[in-house]
């Protein structure tokens, strides 16, 4: 049926049908020598997605092959094992929310130490990284995956300027942190996509991700992607011994470190921080989706630790979603 007929629903089964097809096409065409399907059967299949996404925008994956252009992307990477694993974040959504965190968190700590900072940090809306190095040698970049096991996408990342090759202390250390795509970089791919007759990324992070996956690293390199690191797996190779002081030390490493970051003595400190960045939020070169407040002490992180996914010691506030401003909005309905 002509796409113009269908509901989004229709549009979105009938696209996530056609999207496992594709990739499997995609992936024999690349790693088998001989392609399991016509070309024309591919390129229709692949229009006919592009057509569904590109009337119903809402319903683009990040995994859609239409989001993995220029080459196709590598559905097959290598494993790579976290041993410590990747954290993600528990997230609320307003100050009173931040205000039991930070409550329940002092209840759970010795009366000793109970007075501690936080340190702030915008929350880059990019993908997580992981750097490993040798004797301050890069040898392995992944993505986190589920957090134990990601995807080995070294070759990627060695395309990024901002990732030194060589460390300036000789130090076996797995560095994590965001690799994201800047906001002008993404409108500039856009731009060259339409005029290709192309389907546009939904967004920064999907750009970046689908960026970090390309079988071609040529395609990678010329997509401007960058990295804000702020986390290390074990932090007893280092001197410092606190979060602020963590981004202060992966910077005199070499390592692209994001400036903003704020220690904050009392929530009030941590809410003026709040107030700052949501103000500031459009004007940055890059996407943020919240602030991040952590533990400042590292070994009061390592003694609080983690539940299954997220650690007890930093929490996420999100930002509400952007006011998308309609026409419709603006009109005078008296
Ligand atoms: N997107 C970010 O900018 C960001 C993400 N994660 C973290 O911290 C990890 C470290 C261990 C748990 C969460 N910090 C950040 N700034």
């Amino acid at each position: 049926k002509p796409v113009k007929e269908l509901t989004e629903n229709q549009a979105a089964t009938e696209a996530a049908d056609l999207r496992p097809q594709l990739i499997a096409w995609g992936r024999a065409y690349y790693d088998a020598d001989a392609p399991s399907v016509e070309d024309d059967v591919y390129d229709r299949v692949y229009a006919r997605l592009v057509a569904l996404e590109t009337a119903f925008p809402n319903i683009v994956t990040p995994e859609s092959p239409t989001q993995h252009v220029g080459g196709t992307t590598r559905g097959d990477l290598p494993k790579v094992n976290h041993d410590i694993p990747m954290l993600s974040l528990g997230d609320v959504f307003s100050i009173d929310e931040l205000k039991e965190f930070d409550a329940r968190l002092r209840e759970n700590v010795d009366e000793a130490d109970r007075d501690f900072d936080y340190n702030c940090e915008l929350k880059i809306d990019g993908l997580a990284i992981n750097l490993h190095y040798e004797n301050g040698k890069f040898v392995q970049g992944s993505t986190r995956g589920n957090g134990r096991i990601g995807e080995d996408i070294t070759a990627n990342l060695e395309t990024l300027p901002s990732i030194p090759k060589v460390l300036t202390r000789p130090l076996t250390i797995d560095v994590r942190g965001e690799c994201y795509m800047p906001k002008q970089a993404f409108l500039d791919l856009n731009e060259r996509r339409e005029a290709e007759g192309k389907s546009p990324f939904a967004n920064p992070r999907n750009a970046a991700a689908g960026s970090l996956r390309q079988l071609d690293v040529a395609v990678t390199r010329d997509r401007k992607l960058a990295t804000f690191m702020y986390n290390i797996a074990d932090y007893d190779p280092l001197d410092t011994r606190t979060q602020s002081g963590l981004l202060d030390e992966l910077a005199e490493l070499g390592f692209s470190t994001n400036p903003t970051y704020q220690v904050a003595h009392d929530m009030d400190d941590v809410q003026a921080y709040i107030d700052t960045y949501t103000g500031k939020r459009s004007d940055l070169a890059y996407g943020i989706d919240g602030i991040v407040i952590k533990a400042n002490p590292l070994p009061l992180q390592r003694e609080l630790g983690a539940t299954v996914k997220v650690p007890r010691w930093a929490i996420a506030y999100k930002f509400p979603p952007e006011e998308v401003q309609t026409v419709v909005r603006d009109i005078e309905w008296t």
